[in-house]
């Protein structure tokens, strides 16, 4: 599979006998920062809980990895496990936690903040939480509980908590929705440093944000690949310019 972590191939869904996903195909490289945009009801949501094993397609492959494993009728955990996190909109942080309590907790890989209240964390443990508080500008935090951090910062946490379990891909459901301007910007810089030594997918409505991200671009439309490329590339093809306009 041309050395691809992921390949998406020939998959399609039906809700209701309506095709959101048709006959979907493309494919992400090991260390690649990948943005899919498209217009509402494109089928990028759907494209993540196929990829992450929440909805089943209807056919077609979701090929993962060196040797090539088929995705499709495995659980949502063991997809998981098999390196592929998933940030979804609204952050889901243990409010009543410190940051450095919510990165330990996703390091251990347990959600029961008592298990971590009464653990002595390893000093390899405090090494990688402060490291990863670093990492997504959180460092002045750590010792804050959650709860008491912006909207912003509380996003770069819950990235921080997926990158603590070191996944291969991580897929990024608009990050920037209800940030300021500096936040994005921080954002952006975070996703692209993390997208060094893993594969990141973002889906973002925000082109500005999208621009930040200088990436390679995919353009969903009706459950299909519309355009790929640079994002001056897909904004300068007619098709994608029709559909954004609705045309
Ligand atoms: N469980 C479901 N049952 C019925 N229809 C669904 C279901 N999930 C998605 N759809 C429909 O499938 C289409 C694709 O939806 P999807 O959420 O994947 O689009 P999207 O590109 O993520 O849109 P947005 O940018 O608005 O989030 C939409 O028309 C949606 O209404």
């Amino acid at each position: 599979m041309n050395g691809a972590l992921l390949e998406v191939a020939a998959i399609s869904v039906t809700f209701d006998g309506f095709k959101a996903i048709n006959r979907l195909s493309f494919s992400i490289g090991p260390a690649e920062l990948r943005a899919i945009i498209g217009p509402n009801g494109a089928g990028k949501t759907t494209f993540m809980d196929i990829v992450t094993g929440k909805t089943k397609p209807d056919e077609g492959q979701v090929l993962w990895g060196e040797v090539s494993r088929n995705l499709i009728g495995m659980n949502e955990a063991r997809i998981a496990r098999a390196g592929i996190g998933r940030k979804f909109q609204r952050p889901t942080v243990f409010e009543d936690q410190t940051v450095f309590a919510n990165l330990l907790m996703a390091l251990k890989n347990t959600r029961a903040p008592l298990a971590v209240l009464f653990y002595t964390p390893k000093r390899r443990d405090v090494a990688r939480v402060e490291d990863l508080a670093g990492e997504i500008g959180l460092a002045e935090q750590i010792r804050r509980k959650a709860g008491e951090l912006s909207h912003g910062q509380k996003q770069w946490l819950e990235i921080g908590m997926l990158l603590a379990q070191d996944p291969k891909l991580l897929l990024v459901d608009e990050p920037a929705a209800g940030m300021t301007l500096g936040e994005r910007e921080h954002t952006a810089d975070l996703l692209r440093e993390a997208a060094k030594t893993r594969a990141v997918v973002v889906v973002e409505h925000d082109m500005e944000f999208v621009r930040r991200l200088d990436c390679k671009v995919t353009v969903f439309h009706e459950g299909s690949v519309l355009a790929e490329g640079s994002l001056d590339h897909v904004t300068r093809n007619q098709d994608v310019i029709d559909v954004y306009l609705g045309r």
